[in-house]
């Protein structure tokens, strides 16, 4: 399915401004630049998508690829001020855990589930369907840009990488409208409970969708090594903690791998 010609009108229902474009480099780069050039132009929930991304920015400093018209792009700005400070650090889960639950509804009837990857990958039988990438605005530490790419009608000789999977390789069919519509509406809701009152029951929630909890995983860190254990939490920071023997370590930054 292209871009509808008259939009995403169930998406558009669900925030203030739905940009759509034919093409760009990144959506992340281009929200990143709009909202520091014009912070009143793009308020919270304010979106810009597309399905031909060219230079897609990924976690970790990688790329983000996909051929022409075959995944979604799309950048959401995010008020971070609705958010204490001390739980900011649940924005991007929030994003992956509802990117998680709108792909699962398009899955429904289909038999493959989504599950959440720590912190914020959505996998289908072990294959990553979506990544998501948050980013502050410099200069403007209250909004933040949260991009996420899913993996709509790509072939399997089109996936870029043999971990990935796409709605297409296990023959399901996505709405693309409907799945950001979904998305948003979860988005705005979840991100509405990051207070202190209800964080432990969004933590339950988000660490019960995520199947990197009770895995045996390797985590390599930031600074070259690899910590090798089982995951088995998510702290109320929305950190991983990873037990090996006696010693528990907590995770913030990594590249997770699910090894069992
Ligand atoms: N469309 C996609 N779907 C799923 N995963 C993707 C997609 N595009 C990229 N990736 C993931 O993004 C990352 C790209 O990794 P890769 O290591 O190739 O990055 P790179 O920027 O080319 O550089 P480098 O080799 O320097 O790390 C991988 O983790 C890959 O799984
Ligand atoms: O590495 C990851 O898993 C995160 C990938 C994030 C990709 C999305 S696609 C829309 C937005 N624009 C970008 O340049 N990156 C994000």
């Amino acid at each position: 399915m292209p871009i509808p010609a008259a939009g995403y009108p169930l998406a558009a229902a669900h925030s203030p401004r739905l940009q759509v474009v034919e093409t760009t480099d990144s959506t992340n780069a281009d929200v990143v630049a709009a909202v520091a050039a014009d912070p009143d132009g793009w308020p919270h929930l304010s979106l810009l998508v597309t399905d031909d991304q060219r230079a897609g920015r990924g976690r970790l400093d990688r790329s983000w690829t996909a051929p022409a018209g075959t995944a979604l792009a799309v950048s959401v700005v995010v008020d971070a001020t609705m958010v204490p400070p001390a739980l900011r650090g649940w924005i991007p889960l929030a994003a992956g855990a509802a990117m998680t639950r709108a792909i699962g509804h398009q899955l429904t009837g289909h038999g493959g589930t989504a599950e959440l990857k720590w912190p914020n990958d959505v996998l289908v039988d072990g294959g990553k369907i979506c990544g998501i990438l948050a980013e502050v605005v410099p200069g403007d530490p209250d909004t933040v840009v949260v991009g996420a790419g899913v993996n709509t009608r790509m072939t399997r000789a089109d996936l870029p990488v043999t971990t990935a999977t796409s709605f297409a390789a296990i023959g399901a069919e996505c709405d693309d409208d409907q799945l950001l519509a979904d998305y948003l509406d979860d988005l705005s809701k979840t991100l509405a409970r990051l207070t202190h009152d209800d964080i432990d029951r969004v933590n339950r929630e988000i660490e019960k969708l995520c199947v990197t909890v009770g895995r045996e995983v390797a985590v390599a860190m930031p600074d070259g090594t690899t910590l090798a254990g089982t995951a088995v939490r998510i702290d109320p920071d929305g950190r991983l903690v990873v037990a090996s023997g006696t010693i528990e370590t907590i995770v913030s930054a990594g590249d997770v791998v699910h090894v069992r």
